[in-house]
């Protein structure tokens, strides 16, 4: 299939040509900082963010995006009735789900982020190499809120990719993606540019 073949050389290109510009980017902020003309220093390697079809994604990226579909399909979403999934990758290698749980009082209720990375925490692991989120949409990808986003950075020792797609409309929906689907990889620092880490 010489047409996905080239699809597929074209996107790793892209890729490429996006991992220089950051760093390219992160040499110019580094030299802004060092003459005085930004007050934070940027100290982190961000990864590049990119959009791929499903069937793009690496094995481990596979796995992480169907892991949190499945976990999604346990959400207790029964005022929102938006269901989410999410599943990250610990260090050690385990991967840890989570779906939302609401609660009648609203504010107590918990993202699928949070659940899947309360349980890894409570179990001893506390750095990660991945994570994925799913929830489904027609046209637009569900990232991670503000709150979730500050709890995956205390997990996160350096940049880590986090998957994001969307999940079919129906819960019974086989297979529970495409291999065309687009998923978005984007990651953490991403995510939450310029963030408080440290009041040391
Ligand atoms: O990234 C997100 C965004 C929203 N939600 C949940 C919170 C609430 O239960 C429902 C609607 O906001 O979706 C998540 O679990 N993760
Ligand atoms: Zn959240």
């Amino acid at each position: 299939m010489p047409k996905r073949n080239s699809h597929e050389r074209l996107s790793k290109r892209l890729q490429k040509y996006l991992t220089r510009l950051n760093e390219l980017k992160f040499e110019v902020d580094k030299r802004q900082c060092l003459s005085g003309r930004d007050v934070v220093p940027p100290k982190k390697k961000v990864l590049p963010e990119c959009i791929v079809r499903f069937c793009e994604l690496d094995f481990e990226g596979r796995q992480l995006v169907e892991a949190a579909l499945i976990a999604r399909l346990k959400a207790y979403a029964p005022y929102s009735k938006f269901k989410v999934g999410a599943a990250f990758r610990s260090k050690a290698g385990d991967i840890f789900t989570g779906c939302n749980i609401e609660n009648v009082a609203f504010t107590p209720s918990c993202c699928a982020e949070r659940t899947a990375l309360v349980k890894a925490v409570s179990e001893e692991h506390t750095t990660f190499t991945g994570g994925a989120v799913v929830a489904y949409h027609p046209d637009a990808f569900i990232t991670p809120c503000g709150v979730c986003r500050q709890f995956i950075l205390e997990f996160a020792k350096k940049d880590i990719p986090i998957y994001v797609a969307s999940a079919p409309e129906h819960d019974d929906a086989l297979p529970m993606i495409e291999d065309e689907h687009k998923v978005l990889i984007t990651s953490i620092y991403n995510l939450m540019p310029r963030s408080f880490s440290s009041f040391e």
